[in-house]
């Protein structure tokens, strides 16, 4: 494939982790720069945006996966070229899960990026994982690391997924024959503006970088899984 013909075809990236840890937060906050308390939590949500990645124009999709659809986490899996583990740092199971996963990743999609993020580092007074402790196991997968307070500022996360997107873009060039496929299941469209706009607030600005989102039911889930094995 061309360099030119590459760059046009999404980044693909599953944010995974266990319920409430703060997927949806944190892909929100980097796409719109807002945070938001509460979001919907029982389907995937996928993102499509073109973002600047490494000073030039890339499609990227983000599928911010539900905690609630276990059954759902082959089929992410084999979508996705890199992964973001998400974990709380005040849920030490959160954590043993996220731990699990990267060790997983690390065995099923060793030529995958891995980024592991401990959120909520802004709840200091209930904090239940050392940061060192998920660094040195991140080290022995070979995943990035870091911890985030989505809460607390925007600035730091988007410099860390903004550098991971650049790792994803340079692990293109590198690695032949990457499994990204373009399998297209069913997809529910939604009015992004109309989407974003009931979650954020009715008289916000549109957010600016994201062109579609796409929300995945059950059904669509599992035609993502039989779509990816044809590749
Ligand atoms: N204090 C604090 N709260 C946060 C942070 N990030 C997210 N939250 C809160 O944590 C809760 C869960 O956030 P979500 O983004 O819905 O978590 P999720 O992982 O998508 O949860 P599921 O949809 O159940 O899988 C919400 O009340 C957020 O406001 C953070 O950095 N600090």
């Amino acid at each position: 494939m061309r360099t030119e013909e590459r760059n046009m075809c999404p980044i693909r990236i599953a944010v995974l982790g266990t319920s409430q840890v703060g997927k949806s937060a944190l892909t929100v906050r980097y796409l719109t720069k807002r945070f938001i308390g509460e979001y919907r939590s029982d389907t995937d949500m996928l993102y499509k945006c073109v973002l600047q990645v490494d000073g030039t124009p890339q499609p990227v999709e983000i599928m911010d996966t539900s905690a609630s659809c276990d059954e759902s986490s082959d089929a992410h899996l084999q979508w996705a070229e890199a992964f973001v583990v998400v974990y709380s740092v005040t849920d030490k199971e959160s954590y043993r899960w996220a731990a699990s996963t990267v060790q997983e990743l690390s065995e099923r999609r060793a030529a995958s990026c891995v980024l592991m993020l401990g959120n909520k580092s802004d709840l200091h007074h209930l904090r239940e994982v050392e940061e060192v402790e998920a660094k040195s196991l991140s080290l022995t997968h070979g995943a990035r690391f870091f911890e985030v307070s989505t809460a607390e500022s925007c600035v730091p996360l988007t410099g860390v997924l903004d550098h991971f997107l650049k790792e994803v873009k340079m692990q293109r060039t590198i690695a032949s024959g990457s499994n990204i496929n373009n399998g297209s299941p069913k997809q529910r469209k939604l009015s992004v503006t109309r989407m974003l706009g009931s979650l954020i607030g009715r008289h916000s600005p549109p957010p600016q970088p994201i062109t579609e989102l796409i929300i995945l039911d059950k059904e669509e889930r599992s035609k993502l899984v039989r779509c990816s094995r044809q590749i």
